[in-house]
């Protein structure tokens, strides 16, 4: 079916092939992104056509809107308690499947989704593999009391890393702070070579006023790749089923 909103064989085709992992019955996470938005649309056609049942928990009000509109039954997570699979963007990935997410803001929702579901599955266009994570800016979501002391913090993190950027806080068009679902900042970090993302994952885990930040380390299990030629390349982690 020709859907205006799915303009990108790309994104389309990962979403398409992530579709057919949707079982009946599934309790299913909703990424964020555009990405995740057209596997909405082709997951909500796909009920539609064949009628069966599922439970979804979104990542992001704007997920849940898009989805309840389509006629997907959204609940909160917590009244679903456990996920079987979430399906999600990403804004980058490499080769053990370790990730940066949240260039959206969503990736507070997106990892606690993800980290409550039995499996999470990656879909991306093949523009963001990387061999070496950091080339997209690195988003930390922080609390807004005390928010430049935490920068503070952060900045001094990164030094001990040998990371000499400064962190940016987040703004909209109209120059006001970008505020996310929880009413927190964003510090972007543009880092651009991330050689120990565990070693960075832990600093900035330890910062009181950090809430999370958008390294998703042994997280995902599968990311389906889409090419621009509508074909489609699997990477799986070992433990996928
Ligand atoms: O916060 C946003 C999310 O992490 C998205 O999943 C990520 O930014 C990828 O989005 P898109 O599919 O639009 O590239």
């Amino acid at each position: 079916m020709t859907d205006p909103a799915i303009a990108d064989q790309s994104k389309d085709a990962a979403a398409t092939a992530a579709v057919r992992l949707v079982e009946p019955g599934m309790r299913l996470g909703l990424g964020t992104g555009s990405t995740a938005a057209i596997f909405v649309r082709r997951l909500a056609q796909r009920v539609k056509a064949e009628g069966f049942e599922l439970r979804c928990a979104a990542t992001s009000k704007g997920t849940a809107e898009l989805a309840g509109s389509l006629g997907l039954r959204v609940e909160e997570l917590d009244d679903i308690g456990w996920l079987d699979l979430t399906i999600d963007g990403a804004d980058e990935l490499d080769p053990d499947l370790n990730l940066i997410k949240g260039g959206g803001a969503a990736h507070l929702r997106e990892k606690i989704v993800a980290t409550a579901s039995d499996r999470m599955v990656v879909i991306a266009d093949q523009g963001k593999v990387v061999n070496r994570l950091g080339q997209f800016h690195l988003p930390v979501e922080v609390i807004p009391f005390g928010w430049q002391a935490t920068r503070q913090l952060i900045l001094r993190a990164l030094e001990r890393l040998d990371l000499s950027q400064r962190p940016v806080l987040l703004r909209k068009r109209d120059d006001q702070p970008l505020l996310t679902d929880e009413g927190n900042l964003i510090l972007d970090l543009a880092l651009e070579e991330i050689h120990d993302p565990e070693a960075l994952a832990a600093e900035l885990s330890a910062i009181a006023g950090v809430v999370e930040h958008g390294l998703f380390l042994n997280i995902c299990q599968l990311a389906i790749i889409g090419r621009p030629d509508g074909s489609v390349v699997e990477l799986a982690r070992e433990d996928f089923e």
